[in-house]
């Protein structure tokens, strides 16, 4: 790589742009080979073995297999394994996670098994048997695949009307009734997890400069962090469409956005249900508020669509298309990679090759993390987005047959080369619990704007150095990694990147034996903060009767918890104090916190009706 002194002494060379440049690379003549039937033929075949035996039942290896180091073995095992997806532009490298002949051939049976699970899943089957639902996220983008004409009429029909409602708004056909401007200029959406992850990463990765409509997301029930949103909107309020996500149509920090933000409306003399949008299930408590309350509009989200893998739904369409994005183009990008991806031969299909070094990598039990680094600003929510897409999916106590398993597979990351500067000193050297996907984009700029900051050298050269430099660092170490290219991001590549996904972590599933496809263990938190909030409500009431008193009782932690009949729940009482002390309750706590017995509370008035309620 090019030395660091002289980085800040900029050439102003332009670069001559290159016509033909793009179209070298792209047909390459990477040798495609026969395509072999089984895994078990091509580790007969002249690929290079990688010398590890494995121990008795294991797939893999038990200690660590030393990965490939020779520079000629490792150069044939890349051109060997190099996946090409010619139409999108998508290179596939999994020459750096150290797999076996003898891996591949035991796995080739529950390769084979997958794919015919899959198979199943697309034509229809219970494939969420828990919540017997089918899942149908493939269907989206094409429809003529639905189970059934119903179906396929549902999703082509609810696509058109998102096109025709952004061009609507796009083109101010369809105005706020107040707004100075005339026409809709921001969104604020507001959702949580699956209805927010996809649309914030699709907006990062593909809004443009100056999109029609600026998006912000309202995706917690934090009210700092809603007043922030509405401040930032401004007097644009009146400009705002509110987009109101939610497939269950009730979940709680969803529902407080909503409040707090027709809270913000009444407040500056706004008519909500003139610029609100529902997307939601049919008949859903938000589905039948938003109907009630006249809303603007109501775009449904279908039963056998989950949150998390959504993107392709009205919940990801509506939002990109409002920012200007070619949603039909997402649409062909996720359609090609899912056909693509319906290969039965593992060296052909790139999800079915992402899953496979998975299991490598983790053991098929998550020992390892997957770190995810895309080289790329625009890419930087990619990595929370998978985190929910892989990990709600596949993090599951209990496999398919009953069995206790406590499945999953951790991701985090953010960019690259940023987190070179933070956390990648411990992948080269430290604890060795995980192995790295790099999302590589070939294209660094539009053509025509790139120039040399120093002889022969661009910014994007740097960042496409330290990519390799960092993947060649680690593979040193014996870190494994996969690398995921792309020439740009486009609606199309961005499209199919989360349907590669989508069928990897699909895939990954069946060969763990697990539901990917409902998350129970979601239920338990949720149900744990509504017992906190009633025994909050419980606590007050005892606080109230105390202080209707006449001389007012101040209690003690130990007395409000007996009272309540919840002494063992002394600590959370505690904590309630704490936060409602913190926040202006009309509650007087005396004592220091910090030694929680000596705390007294009382509250500073007395609520006589509620005394008699
Ligand atoms: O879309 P909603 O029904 O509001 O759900 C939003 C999110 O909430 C949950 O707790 C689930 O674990 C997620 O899978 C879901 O995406």
């Amino acid at each position: 790589m090019a030395s660091i002194s002289g980085a800040f002494s900029p050439s102003s060379t332009l670069l001559r742009p290159r016509r033909h440049q793009s179209v070298v690379f792209s047909a390459f003549p990477f040798r495609r080979l026969r395509p072999p039937q089984s895994i078990a033929d091509l580790s007969r075949s002249s690929s290079p073995s990688y010398p590890c035996s494995s121990t008795n039942n294991s797939l893999k290896p038990g200690s660590v297999c030393p990965v490939e180091k020779d520079p000629k073995k490792l150069w044939d095992r890349y051109v060997d394994w190099l996946y090409q997806h010619k139409e999108l532009g998508l290179f596939l490298d999994v020459s750096r996670i150290g797999f076996t002949d003898e891996f591949l051939e035991k796995m080739e049976p529950k390769m084979q098994k997958a794919f015919q699970a899959m198979k199943e899943l697309e034509k229809g089957a219970i494939a969420n048997p828990d919540e017997k639902r089918m899942v149908g996220h493939y269907w989206l983008r094409s429809p003529h695949l639905s189970p059934n004409t119903y179906l396929k009429d549902q999703i082509e029909k609810t696509l058109d009307r998102i096109c025709e409602f952004a061009e609507a708004i796009i083109s101010a056909k369809i105005k706020p009734p107040s707004s100075p401007a005339g026409r809709f200029t921001q969104i604020l959406s507001v959702g949580i997890g699956g209805s927010s992850l996809g649309p914030q990463f699709v907006a990062e990765a593909l809004a443009p400069d100056n999109p029609p409509l600026k998006i912000r997301f309202i995706d917690n029930t934090d009210p700092a962090g809603i007043d922030h949103q509405i401040a930032q909107l401004g007097p644009e309020l009146a400009s705002t469409l509110v987009i109101v996500i939610s497939k269950s149509g009730g979940t709680p920090e969803t529902r407080n956005g909503l409040l707090e933000v027709q809270k913000a409306f009444r407040e500056a003399g706004l008519n909500f249900s003139k610029q609100g949008v529902a997307i939601t299930q049919e008949n859903s408590l938000l589905d039948n508020t938003a109907r009630i309350e006249g809303w603007l509009a109501r775009f449904p989200m279908f039963d056998w669509v989950g949150g998390r893998t959504s993107e392709m739904s009205a919940v990801g369409l509506l939002p990109a298309a409002l920012q200007g994005i070619d949603i039909r183009e997402m649409l062909v990008g996720a359609a090609l990679m899912d056909e693509a991806t319906r290969s039965t031969v593992v060296r052909e299909n790139p999800a079915a090759l992402l899953s496979m070094c998975w299991y490598w990598a983790s053991d098929g039990v998550g020992s390892k993390d997957m770190v995810v680094l895309p080289y790329k600003d625009s890419l930087l929510l990619f990595s929370r987005y998978l985190q929910q897409l892989v990990m709600e999916s596949l993090g599951k106590e209990f496999d398919l047959d009953g069995n206790r398993v406590n499945q999953g597979l951790t991701v985090y990351g953010n960019k690259g080369s940023t987190d070179q500067h933070a956390y990648i000193q411990q992948l080269r050297e430290g604890v060795h619990n995980f192995f790295v996907t790099f999302i590589e984009v070939l294209r660094d700029r539009p053509p025509g704007h790139d120039w040399e900051l120093e002889p022969g050298v661009t910014c994007g050269d740097y960042l496409f150095g330290m990519l390799h430099g960092t993947r060649s660092a680690l593979y040193a170490n014996d870190r494994e990694s996969i690398t995921v290219t792309v020439q740009e991001v486009t609606p199309r590549s961005v499209g199919a990147m989360v349907a590669l996904y989508e069928r990897a972590v699909g895939i990954y599933a069946a060969l763990i034996n697990i539901n990917a496809y409902h998350q129970p263990g979601v239920e338990a938190g949720k149900k744990a903060a509504g017992e906190v909030l009633a025994l909050q409500k419980r606590v007050l009431t005892v606080l109230n009767e105390a202080s209707c008193k006449e001389p007012v009782e101040p209690l003690t932690l130990d007395e409000i918890a007996d009272r309540c009949h919840a002494p063992e729940e002394i600590e959370m009482i505690y904590k309630i104090i704490q936060h409602m002390a913190a926040n202006d309750r009309a509650l007087i706590a005396e004592g220091s916190c910090g030694s929680p017995r000596s705390v007294k509370v009382f509250l500073g008035e007395c609520n006589v009706d509620e005394m008699y309620a």
